[in-house]
């Protein structure tokens, strides 16, 4: 029988988890806030943006949503994040990605206190992972979240093979880096890699995150792999699908998260988690 790694449910878990501390700070009188700074007016970025809003408004964290217009000068843009840097009310700050053209996004995000920085974007606090180092620090919450929905299944990670298909910053690469400091093996490669099959048909753990729709099909899987669908595709109906064709590699695999309801849920709700540990954090990181 193959599990479906339902993200929907683990989300609601973790939220619950969540508004538990929220309200643990609310008695020492502190309240979580989450800045989130969207500029222009991408509707698939509003979307995104509105939903994180309403979930932290669910779990009692004080959302500010600062949209900016697309015609904001990197200056001023710089300036806002500054101003949140400063403001003791702000424990974690978010820049929509992405910008529009003509913004420099690593100026933007080299700006954020590592300390607020919520997305675990910044170089300091992607170095930190990539050292393993111990102590406090976000980490990037797509990746993250898919480790949560990896301790779920309750699967020993250690010394088996991981492959990760994408090297973005956002997820390809710290999540490589999270399956190497959980003691797996680990493989990258991304859409151009020739040898594709070759490499995702040895993986125990097979992390899928490329944005080229059913990508992966059965031929492409080790039997009894756990799969993780990190695509946000549309189909020729414009229905949202993945980056692995779920239901021609289902009876083989172990495990696999869907599309939707698999690793988006998880990502918004470790955004959650992580504002709130960025708020318990704060006095250690010397931004209150
Ligand atoms: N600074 C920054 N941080 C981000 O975390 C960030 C970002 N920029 N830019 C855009 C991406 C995208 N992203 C998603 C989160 C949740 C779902 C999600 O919950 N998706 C639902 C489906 C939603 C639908 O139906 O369209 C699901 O998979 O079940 C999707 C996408 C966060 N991002």
């Amino acid at each position: 029988m193959t599990t479906i790694i339902d993200g929907k449910q683990l989300a609601k878990a973790l939220n619950a988890q969540t508004k538990t501390r929220v309200a643990a700070l609310a008695a020492q009188g502190k309240v979580p806030g989450l800045a989130v700074i969207i500029v222009g007016t991408d509707p698939a970025s509003e979307l995104y943006v509105r939903s994180k809003h309403r979930k932290a408004g669910q779990l009692g964290i004080n959302s500010i949503v600062r949209q900016l217009p697309a015609t904001i000068s990197q200056a001023d843009l710089l300036a806002v994040v500054r101003a949140y840097n400063v403001d003791p009310t702000i424990h974690g700050i978010l820049v929509q990605s992405p910008l529009p053209n003509g913004l420099d996004e690593t100026a933007v995000i080299n700006a954020i206190d590592p300390g607020k920085d919520v997305d675990g974007f910044h170089p300091v606090n992607v170095g930190r992972l990539f050292k393993n180092l111990p102590g406090h620090y976000p980490v990037s919450c797509t990746p993250r979240g898919i480790m949560t929905m990896l301790e779920s299944l309750q699967t020993p990670l250690r010394g088996k093979h991981a492959v990760v298909v994408g090297r973005s910053n956002i997820v390809g690469r710290p999540m490589a880096a999270m399956l190497l400091n959980a003691d797996m093996s680990v493989t990258i490669t991304h859409k151009y890699g020739s040898n594709l099959r070759a490499l995702t048909t040895t993986a125990d753990v097979l992390v899928v995150a490329t944005g080229v729709t059913h990508l992966i099909k059965e031929a492409d899987v080790k039997p009894g792999a756990i799969v993780i669908d990190v695509g946000m595709d549309r189909d020729a109906d414009g229905k949202l699908t993945g980056d692995v064709d779920f239901d021609a590699v289902f009876d083989k695999v172990h495990a696999i998260s869907p599309v939707p309801g698999g690793v988006g849920p998880m990502t918004i709700a470790t955004l959650m988690r992580q504002t709130v540990d960025l708020c318990e954090w704060s006095d250690e990181l010397g931004n209150e």
